[in-house]
C-alpha cells in the first residue's frame, strides 16, 4: 500500500482521483494549494510514497511547488506525477527538467493510475534490487586514470598481457570489435610503461582522408601544398618520447602503409615537402576491427607491416563473451551518472536480466551509452527494464538475418529499408559521429553523406 498526496484545487477532480486510490487500496491525504501541501509534508509523521500535483493552483503553481519541493530534505527524491487540463511542449518539458516522474493529462483513467503507481513503486522499491551503493569498481575508478575495467576471467587475462607489454617497448597490435576498449588499452599501456611522463598521441586513420594522412602522421613545411601556410609537426613528432596509438590502421590505404613500414623500421620521419629526416623516439600501438591477416590474403594489408605490427598481439574480447563484466560495469557506469546528477540510482532485477541477455553489438561503448540514457531520462531513483526498453527494439545476434517482411519487399525496398536501418544504427552506435559511422559502416564518408541525403535521413 502506497501513501498518497494529492494536490489539486479543483473538487470534482481531486475527489475523484482520491476515490480511485483508496479503491485500489492506497491511504490519501489531500491538499487544496501547493503552500497546504508543502506544510503537510513537512509535518506528516508517515513519509509519502508519491504525490499528485495540479500544474494550476491558486498562489503557487504546480511547477514552484515542484521546484520548492526539490530543495527540501524530504521531498527532494519524492516521485511526483504533474497533471494538468492541457499538456504543452513547454510545461511537460518545466516539469520533467525539475524530476517530475510522469506529466498526465486530464482526466485520467484507473488503468493508467494503477500502471503508473506500480511503476513508481518499482522504481522507488528496495527488496527486489541491489541496493548496495558501492559497485566493485568504486575504489579502483577513483582518479582521472584510465582504467580497462573488468571481473571476468577473459579480461584479467588481457588486463595481464597488456601488463607484461607495458615492461617492454615492443609494438603491441590491439584487435577486438567495435567498443571493445582498444582504445582504452592503449592508454592503459602507456600509463604503466616506463613513458607514462610524455605524450600518448592517438590518430584514427579512417576518420582522415587518404590525402591529409601522410601529413597528419609526418608533419608538413610551410608551402608542401597548398593550404600549407606554417610548418606543422605531425602526431609522430608530437608523440616524441612517448606512445602513439594508430587506430584503425586497417583502413590505411596500402601507399601510406609502405611509408609507415619504412619510418617503423628507420625510426625516422621526413615531413611532407622537406628533405630533413628527424629521428623518432616512439613506442608503437596499433588497434583495428578488422581481421588484418584476411586482408592480406586478399591483397588489402602488407603482410611485411602486419608482421612489424604484430609483435605482442592484444585481442579484446567483445562483451557477449564475458557476461561476467557487464553489470559490473553497467553500475560502474551508472554510478558516474549519479555522481555528475547527484542523486542516487540503481538497477532493479528484471533491468539487470535484460543488460545481461542483451548481445551487445556495440560492446561496452553501446552499454556505457544505453546505462547513460536510461540515467539521465529514468524518472524514479530505481532503472526499470522500462526504461532500458530501447534495446528491445535492437537486432539481436540471435535473430535471423533477413527477416520476413524484407523477403516480402521488392528488391529495391528492400534494399532501401536495409540502408535505412543500418545507417541510423550506425549513426546511434556512434553518437551521431559521422565519420564514425561510415567507418563503422565500412564506406566512406562521402558516400555516406550521398545516402543520408538520397535517404533524407536528417
Ligand atoms: N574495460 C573497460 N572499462 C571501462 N571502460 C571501458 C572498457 N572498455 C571500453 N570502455 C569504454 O567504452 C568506450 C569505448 O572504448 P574504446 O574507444 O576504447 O573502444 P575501441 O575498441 O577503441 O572502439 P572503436 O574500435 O570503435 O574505436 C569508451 O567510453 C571507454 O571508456
Amino acid at each position: 500500500m502506497a501513501h498518497i498526496l494529492v494536490v489539486d484545487d479543483d473538487n470534482g477532480f481531486r475527489e475523484g482521483l482520491v476515490e480511485t486510490l483508496v479503491d485500489l487500496g492506497h491511504s490519501v491525504d489531500e491538499a487544496r494549494s501547493g503552500e497546504q501541501a508543502l506544510e503537510m509534508l513537512e509535518s506528516t509523521g508517515a513519509p509519502f510514497t508519491c504525490m499528485f500535483l495540479d500544474f494550476r493552483l491558486p498562489g503557487m503553481d504546480g511547477l514552484a511547488v515542484l521546484d520548492a519541493l526539490r530543495k527540501t530534505a524530504k521531498g527532494q527524491a519524492l516521485p511526483v506525477v504533474m497533471l494538468t487540463g492541457f499538456a504543452s511542449s513547454d510545461n511537460t518539458i518545466g516539469a520533467m527538467t525539475l524530476g517530475a516522474f510522469d506529466h498526465l493529462t486530464k482526466p485520467v483513467g484507473r488503468q493508467a493510475i494503477q500502471a503508473l503507481l506500480a511503476r513508481i513503486i518499482a522504481s522507488t522499491g528496495t527488496s527486489e534490487a541491489a541496493a548496495n551503493t558501492s559497485h566493485p569498481f568504486s575504489a579502483e575508478s577513483a582518479g582521472a586514470k584510465p582504467r580497462l575495467l573488468g571481473v571476468s576471467e577473459t579480461l584479467r587475462e588481457v588486463q595481464k598481457q597488456i601488463g607484461r607489454a607495458a615492461s617492454s617497448e615492443a609494438t603491441v597490435l590491439l584487435t577486438g570489435e567495435t567498443g571493445t576498449g582498444k582504445e582504452v588499452a592503449a592508454r592503459v599501456l602507456h600509463d604503466a610503461s616506463r613513458r607514462s611522463g610524455k605524450p600518448f598521441v592517438a590518430v584514427n586513420c579512417a576518420a582522415i582522408p587518404a590525402e591529409l594522412l601522410e601529413s597528419e602522421l609526418f608533419g608538413h613545411v610551410k608551402g608542401a601544398f597548398t593550404g600549407a601556410t606554417a610548418d606543422r609537426p605531425g602526431c609522430f613528432a608530437t608523440a616524441d618520447g612517448g606512445t602513439l596509438l594508430l587506430d584503425e590502421i586497417g583502413d590505411m590505404p596500402l601507399p601510406m602503409q609502405a611509408k609507415l613500414l619504412r619510418v617503423i623500421q628507420e625510426r625516422q620521419i621526413t615531413p611532407l615537402g622537406s628533405n630533413r629526416v628527424i629521428p623518432v623516439d616512439i613506442r608503437l600501438v596499433a588497434a583495428t576491427h578488422r581481421n588484418l591477416q584476411t586482408m592480406v590474403e586478399a591483397g588489402e594489408f602488407r603482410e611485411d607491416l602486419l608482421y612489424r605490427l604484430n609483435i605482442i598481439p592484444i585481442a579484446l574480447p567483445p562483451l557477449r563473451e564475458r557476461l561476467a563484466d557487464i553489470l559490473p560495469l553497467a553500475e560502474h557506469f551508472l554510478a558516474e551518472v549519479a555522481k555528475a546528477r547527484s542523486r542516487e540510482l540503481r538497477l532493479s532485477l528484471p533491468a539487470q536480466h535484460l543488460l545481461v541477455g542483451y548481445a551487445w553489438p556495440g560492446n561496452v561503448r553501446e552499454l556505457r551509452n544505453a546505462v547513460e540514457r536510461a540515467g539521465a531520462l529514468a524518472p524514479g531513483a530505481m532503472i526499470t527494464a522500462e526504461d532500458l526498453g530501447f534495446l528491445n527494439g535492437k537486432p539481436d545476434l540471435g535473430e535471423p538475418l533477413v527477416g520476413t517482411g524484407l523477403l516480402e519487399m521488392t528488391l529495391p525496398d528492400a534494399v532501401e529499408t536495409l540502408e535505412r536501418a543500418l545507417i541510423s544504427h550506425a549513426l546511434t552506435l556512434a553518437s551521431n559521429n559521422r565519420a564514425d559511422a561510415a567507418r563503422r559502416l565500412g564506406i566512406s564518408r562521402q558516400t555516406l553523406y550521398a545516402k543520408l541525403a538520397a535517404l533524407k535521413i536528417e
